[in-house]
């Protein structure tokens, strides 16, 4: 639905293509512009519900016999959508919490994933401040589940100084991360982090972000 509660353009064609949400389009223009998950891709869908991201993710795939997998996690249960394969699953936890070890074992062969998405975020309070920080802290997660501490203390723009290999990253070298943020100063840090440590980092507001939304998704290519 649109913010007045008419039904808009990417509502209406969520429901005549069997998408379970609008947000499908997001990831479908991430897909057409990046190309991030191919045939074979292993993904992790952060702040997954209610699946309208797997059902993208299990698209572009492609057949069955080309493998790959999608695991989806969200603090919410989530039935594996329809359109979906068996190289679906869904995990009910919070990512905050969940130990990054056990997310390693959902991999392929558990040497982690090709690419990971997260466009978690929590109910907007409306206070923009206190909206923009609970959204860095789930970024922030995603980043640091992605690339481990290690990485990003060995981003020249990070002020903790050395490494600390104590809590490796679950994203392959050469993977993709997408982070939804929303604009503001610490969206930016989140860039000069970014930027050292993938070859590529570049921000997209998709179209079928809702004109209301402060949302905006980095997308990182090529993990380092
Ligand atoms: C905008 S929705 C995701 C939509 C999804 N990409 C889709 O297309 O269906 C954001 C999700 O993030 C989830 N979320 C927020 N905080 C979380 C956390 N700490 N752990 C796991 N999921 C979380 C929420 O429950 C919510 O389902």
């Amino acid at each position: 639905m649109s913010g007045a509660g008419v039904p808009d353009f990417f509502y209406r064609e969520a429901q005549r293509l069997g998408y379970v949400a609008r947000s499908a389009f997001k990831l479908l223009q991430i897909q057409k512009q990046y190309k991030l998950i191919k045939p074979g891709s292993s993904v992790l869908d952060l702040g997954c519900a209610p699946g309208a991201w797997l059902q993208v993710a299990c698209q572009s795939l492609g057949p069955l016999r080309s493998g790959g997998i999608v695991v989806g996690m969200d603090i919410k249960k989530v039935k594996v959508p329809p359109q979906c394969d068996s190289r679906v699953q869904t995990i009910a936890a919070d990512v905050l919490n969940f130990p990054r070890q056990k997310i390693r074992e959902l991999s392929p062969q558990q040497l982690g994933f090709s690419v990971i998405l997260s466009d978690m975020c929590h109910s907007v309070s409306g206070i923009t401040t206190r909206d923009a920080a609970l959204s860095a802290e789930l970024g922030m997660r995603a980043l640091d589940l992605a690339v481990g501490q290690a990485a990003i203390s060995q981003s020249p723009n990070d002020d903790d100084g050395g490494p600390n290999e104590s809590r490796p990253g679950v994203l392959r070298h050469g993977g993709h991360l997408v982070i939804k943020l929303l604009e503001s100063e610490d969206a930016q840090d989140f860039a000069r982090i970014c930027k050292p440590i993938f070859n590529k980092a570049s921000w997209l507001r998709p179209k079928a972000t809702r004109p209301s939304s402060r949302e905006i998704y980095l997308i990182c290519q090529g993990f380092r």
